[in-house]
């Protein structure tokens, strides 16, 4: 299990490197460090466990968050409607976005990220529906789609396997000008 202790915070150079790809079949370590990301996810939105032991509550998390440079993320989005059934759970391995809409989105509140302990206010512009191909467990090349808020999670977690963080996307000169066509999710 991962605690706020073990999550990489900006400043530390893995965060900005191009991570490795993940070769197959997925070694031991690789196995672990899939179910002990997402197991952070899951646990960090417990909420008593998450009081308990300070979490922050994450939606996704990417391998060098944890200081392991691979092409590694987890993705959980949780259904408000129904905790049992999350809008998206996934690992992605060595994703790559292979289609972006040219419909913009970003999220009202701009976003944050569990690396980066400052607010950095302002919109995030990303696209609103992208596609992912990624490998499952077994080495197999997937396709995912998806849309608005998944979408803007998946573009976060994928960024940071590239090298970036949400606030290199803020516009220097305007942080709150939207493109009038960018989808603002709230
Ligand atoms: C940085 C933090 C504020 C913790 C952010 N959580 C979040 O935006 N809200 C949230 C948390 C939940 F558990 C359930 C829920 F529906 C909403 C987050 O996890 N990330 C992930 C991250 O830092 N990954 O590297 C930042 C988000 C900003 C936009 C997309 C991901
Ligand atoms: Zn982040």
């Amino acid at each position: 299990m991962y605690f706020m202790k073990d999550i990489v915070r900006d400043g530390d150079p893995v965060l900005r490197k191009v991570a490795k790809k993940v070769q197959f079949p997925l070694s031991d370590e690789d196995k672990a460090l899939a179910a002990n990301m997402m197991e952070y996810l899951v646990k960090s939105q417990d909420e008593e466990y998450a009081e308990k032991h300070q979490l922050r509550a994450g939606v996704g998390l990417a391998a060098p968050q944890v200081g392991v440079s691979e092409m590694m993320a987890s993705v959980l989005v949780p259904n408000e409607d129904d905790p049992d059934k999350p809008l998206l759970k996934i690992t992605l391995i060595n994703p790559v976005i292979v289609r972006n809409s040219v419909q913009r989105a970003a999220l009202s509140e701009g976003e944050g990220c569990l690396s980066v302990d400052k607010d950095v206010p302002g919109f995030v512009p990303r696209a609103d529906r992208i596609t992912i191909k990624y490998d499952d467990f077994e080495g197999n090349s997937q396709t995912l789609r998806v849309r608005d808020y998944p979408a803007i999670v998946c573009q976060h977690e994928i960024d940071h396997l590239n090298g970036h963080l949400y606030y290199d996307k803020i516009s220097k000169t305007s942080p709150f000008d939207l493109d009038p066509s960018t989808v603002v999710i709230s």
